[in-house]
C-alpha cells in the first residue's frame, strides 16, 4: 500500500494556544478513517490540512507525494474531493443539482452554466443515481431537503474522481431517516474497492458507516488514539477523550456510544 496522506509532528498556533498539537497520521490506498472527538477537539482543522486548505504551524505534510509548502496547491486540490457545510452556502438556491455536480470538474462554484461535455454530465448523472437521487438533475438547490442536499455535496465531491476523499459532518442536522439514508450512501461507498482513500469526521458513532477501516480519536488539539477502527473504538479511549465514563459498544455492524452507569 503507498501512502495518501503523511503528517509528522504537526502543530497549529493561533494566538497563545496549541489548537492542534504533535500530530502523527498516516492514510494509506485503501484506507476509510473516521475521525471524532470532542467540540473543540482539532477535527476542523485537521481536515483542512488534509485537504490542502491550510499550512501548520510546524510539522511535515505530504499528501498525494506533494510536500504542503513546496507542493503547488492549485494542482494538488483537485485530487482532493471535499464535502463540507462551507460550500453550501456559497450555492444559489435556483441553481441546478446537475451544474453544481458537474462545476467540480472546473474546481470551481459560481460559475455555473459552463458547456460542459457529455462525458461529465453523464457522470454526474451516475453519480446522483448511485447517491440515491436519480431523476434530480434538473431540481433546484432551494426544493431540496437537507438530506438530498448532504448527497449532492457528496457526489460532487466524488466528481473528480478524487484520490483522496474527504467529509466534514455530512450527518449533520439530518433527521432519522436521513441519516440512515446516508450512512448506507456512504456504506456503498467505502465497502467499494476502487473508492479513494477517506477521512470522515463525525460527532456521533451512530454515523459510522460499514467499510470504515481505521479511527482516530482527537481531544483538544492531540491525537487519543488511532489505528484500526475495532481497536481504536473502546470505552477507555471514549472516556479519555470525552472526560467521562462511557461505553461504546458494536453490533449488527453499528456503533454507538453512551453514559456508562
Ligand atoms: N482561526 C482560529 N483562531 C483561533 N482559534 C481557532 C481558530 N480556528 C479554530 N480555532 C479553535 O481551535 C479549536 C479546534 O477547532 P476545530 O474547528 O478544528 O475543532 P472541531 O473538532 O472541528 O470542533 P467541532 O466538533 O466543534 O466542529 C477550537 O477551540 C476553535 O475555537
Amino acid at each position: 500500500m503507498s501512502a495518501v496522506a503523511q503528517l509528522a509532528g504537526v502543530g497549529v498556533r493561533r494566538g497563545d494556544r496549541w489548537i492542534l498539537d504533535n500530530v502523527d497520521l498516516d492514510v494509506e490506498e485503501g484506507q476509510r478513517w473516521v475521525l471524532v472527538g470532542p467540540n473543540g477537539a482539532g477535527k476542523t482543522t485537521l481536515l483542512q490540512i488534509l485537504a490542502a486548505q491550510l499550512h501548520p504551524t510546524v510539522g511535515l505534510v505530504e499528501i498525494l507525494d506533494e510536500i504542503l509548502g513546496a507542493a503547488d496547491v492549485f494542482e494538488l486540490r483537485p485530487r482532493i474531493g471535499m464535502a463540507s457545510s462551507a460550500l453550501v452556502h456559497r450555492i444559489p438556491d435556483q441553481e441546478k443539482v446537475g451544474n453544481i455536480v458537474v462545476s467540480a470538474a472546473w474546481a470551481v462554484v459560481g460559475r455555473w452554466n459552463e458547456a460542459y461535455d457529455d462525458q461529465d454530465v453523464a457522470r454526474a448523472r451516475e453519480l446522483l443515481e448511485r447517491m440515491g437521487l436519480a431523476g434530480m438533475v434538473d431540481r433546484t438547490w432551494g426544493t431540496l431537503s437537507e438530506g438530498e442536499r448532504k448527497r449532492v455535496e457528496i457526489a460532487r465531491a466524488l466528481m473528480t474522481d478524487p484520490e483522496l476523499l474527504l467529509l466534514d459532518e455530512p450527518a449533520a442536522g439530518l433527521d432519522l431517516a436521513g441519516r440512515e439514508q446516508l450512512v448506507d450512501v456512504l456504506s456503498s461507498i467505502f465497502t467499494d474497492p476502487d473508492a479513494p482513500a477517506s477521512v470522515l469526521v463525525t460527532h456521533h458513532l451512530e454515523e459510522i458507516p460499514a467499510g470504515i477501516t481505521h479511527a482516530l480519536v482527537m481531544a483538544d488539539g492531540h491525537i487519543v488514539a488511532a489505528g484500526p477502527v475495532e481497536t481504536t473504538l473502546t470505552s477507555d479511549v471514549f472516556s479519555d477523550a470525552f472526560g467521562m465514563p462511557l461505553t461504546v459498544s458494536h453490533a449488527d455492524g453499528r456503533w454507538n456510544a453512551r453514559a456508562a452507569h
